[in-house]
């Protein structure tokens, strides 16, 4: 079976990237490519990578009006990544034309309450309710306006999945049990988030900061 592992290669550094990437690539079933990669390398970088003949989740977490983000995923869909990242915040329209934009077989899925967030960071940024009332009413939204999925906390994504079985969930913010939490706040074992439903699992510094990254992926996968 494909891995559900899709190791988040967060580093400026091309020969870095294709290191990691080609030293785990038996062992995830993925790249995921940000922020951190795209803004250094763009479509270019994304062709390169590709050519290592894994899935490509190009993870741009698109978050702006409709038009704009609608002509950037036409902009980016010669890439035929196999998922795509919009912000569900945008709103239900920014979300439809986003959609409507992408190739027909990527997948967009919309970030919910980023992992790094805990329940204070969300009351600070003037949302009343729970993280999981967040995702929950982020995910109907996504559903509503016709996307594939959403990405949530390990937390979340049971009941996100109750009220919408058919969506596809993406789950980052995954640390192995003793592993650094880091910058996350939201935080499960690879293990609690499959059972709780995740279909793919977003996993970067557990396996990239490892001294041997296949080893690391190989771990991961063998605990899920
Ligand atoms: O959309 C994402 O992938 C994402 C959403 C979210 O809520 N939290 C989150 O951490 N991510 C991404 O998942 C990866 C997590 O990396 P590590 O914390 O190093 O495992 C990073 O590339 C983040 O950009």
């Amino acid at each position: 079976m494909t891995s559900r592992i899709y190791v988040a290669i967060d580093t400026p550094d091309m020969a870095r990237a294709k290191a990691i990437a080609t030293r785990c690539k038996h062992h995830v079933g993925g790249l995921k490519l940000g922020l951190e990669f795209f803004v250094a390398h763009g479509q270019p970088g994304v062709r390169e990578m590709a050519e290592l003949g894994l899935p490509i989740f190009l993870d741009l977490k698109l978050h702006d009006i409709p038009n704009t983000v609608a002509k950037a995923v036409q902009a980016l869909s010669a890439l035929d990544p196999t998922i795509l990242t919009v912000h569900a915040s945008g709103g239900r329209a920014m979300m439809e034309d986003a959609k409507a934009a992408a190739p027909t077989h990527t997948k967009v899925v919309a970030v919910t309450m980023l992992t790094s967030l805990d329940a204070d960071d969300l009351t600070a940024t003037g949302v009343g309710g729970s993280a999981h009332d967040q995702v929950v009413r982020l995910a109907a939204l996504a559903e509503a306006a016709g996307l594939d999925g959403i990405v949530c906390s390990g937390a979340e994504v049971a009941a996100a999945k109750a009220a919408w079985p058919k969506g596809f969930f993406v789950v980052p913010g995954v640390r192995p049990a003793n592993a650094k939490a880091g910058d996350q706040k939201r935080v499960v074992t690879p293990r609690e988030a499959v059972d709780a439903g995740a279909s793919i699992l977003v996993i970067g510094r557990p396996i990239t900061q490892a001294e041997d990254p296949d080893s690391a992926a190989r771990a991961i996968g063998a605990t899920i």
